[in-house]
């Protein structure tokens, strides 16, 4: 599956703990991420992403394009809901994106959690 991960700044760190704890499930895939967060993801783990420029600068969009042309499966995005950002109308655009299109899209711990068993429990049925 191709799967985008984003998080805004406040978020990174959980972000990155949670990739670290389903690391075994993340390596079996191929890895999107807005530009700051792909760069932490490769800094600070084993794997290796696709990156697109970072968020305010156009990420968000560049992902929203991906879901556009159905090539992404899922969006696992730790939005930071206390902090405003100057590029929200990007961050709106690709949530509705993924609604137009039918990606799953996970913007907090919990649901990416989920997220994650139905991809483990989808790869030990492959295996
Ligand atoms: O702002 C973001 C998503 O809206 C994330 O962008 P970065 O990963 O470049 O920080």
């Amino acid at each position: 599956m191709n799967i985008a991960l984003i998080a805004h700044d406040k978020k990174k760190d959980d972000l990155i703990k949670f990739i670290n704890q389903y690391i075994g499930i993340f390596e079996t895939h191929s890895l999107f991420a807005t530009g700051t967060t792909g760069q932490r993801i490769m800094d600070e783990t084993s794997l290796n992403v696709t990156r697109f420029k970072s968020g305010p600068l156009g990420g968000d969009q560049e992902i929203g394009a991906k879901v556009a042309n159905k090539d992404i499966d899922c969006i696992i995005f730790f939005r930071d809901p206390l902090t405003a950002q100057p590029h929200e109308p990007d961050v709106s655009a690709l949530l509705r994106l993924s609604d137009v299109y039918d990606v799953p899209l996970a913007t907090n711990e919990g649901t990416a959690s989920a997220v994650m068993l139905h991809l483990a429990e989808i790869k030990s049925k492959n295996n």
